[in-house]
């Protein structure tokens, strides 16, 4: 199993009841699940926890045989730069930095070196023209920021995959662009893909669809 959570319970700050509870929940190498439910559901604390964000309050997440939440938070960021990538809805490029900078950057705290040609390659076949990959990533379009997420989440070869709502700046034809380039990506690698939406059009072009609701059993007796 590449993911596993067990007994799961996330309490935000002094509240009094918890946000997420998950008794059970995994994923397999090179699986692929769409993820939905609504605003405040939990979604994001979710992605949160499974890339080593945010700890939970208790229970375990396993990744790749690693109980990732009883890492260091050192041991936690290096192990995610070398096997999670993740894109989020704010991409976080760091804006006066160029694309091909941006994606050396992640490649640099996942150990990688001498990442030029392969950061080039990963853009071009993200559609990302060569004559921007010089320039500051501030001066993109949200598309072309988000498809430089993509290429940046992916330059150290991860397991995983976590993407969160990735398209809701996109247009109808922009959105499908970048659909099927992220899955071109994911099936090319092997990479096993935990994607977030409200767009339910999405969901046809993934083989597992869960509602938040199913995972996450706050307010249930379980
Ligand atoms: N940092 C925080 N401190 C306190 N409460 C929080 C924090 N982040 C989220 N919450 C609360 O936790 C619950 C779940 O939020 P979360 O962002 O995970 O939902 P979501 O399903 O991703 O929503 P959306 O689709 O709007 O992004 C919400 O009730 C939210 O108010």
């Amino acid at each position: 199993m590449l993911v596993s959570i067990q007994d799961l319970s996330v309490v935000y700050g002094d509240a009094t009841s918890p946000v997420l509870e998950i008794p059970q929940w995994s994923l397999q190498a090179g699986e692929r699940v769409f993820i939905h439910g609504p605003s405040g559901a939990g979604k994001s604390t979710l992605l949160n926890m499974l890339a080593g964000i945010l700890l939970p309050n208790s229970g375990t997440i396993t990744i790749l045989d690693k109980p990732i939440n009883k890492l260091s938070g050192r041991k936690r960021d290096k192990w995610r730069a070398q096997h999670i990538g993740v894109v989020f809805q704010q991409f976080n490029l760091i804006p006066y930095l160029s694309a091909i900078e941006n994606i050396k950057l992640a490649a640099y705290f996942g150990g990688s070196r001498n990442t030029t040609q392969r950061a080039t390659e990963l853009l071009i076949s993200l559609k990302i023209d060569k004559q921007l990959h010089q320039q500051a990533t501030a001066r993109l379009s949200i598309g072309q920021q988000q498809r430089v997420a993509i290429a940046r989440a992916l330059i150290n070869q991860p397991e995983l995959l976590i993407v969160d709502e990735p398209t809701s700046a996109l247009d109808e034809y922009n959105r499908d662009v970048f659909m099927s380039l992220l899955l071109e990506q994911v099936n090319q690698h092997r990479t096993a893909l935990i994607f977030v939406s409200h767009d339910l059009a999405l969901a046809k072009m993934f083989s597992r669809v869960e509602a938040i609701s199913d995972i996450n059993k706050v307010g249930e007796q379980v």
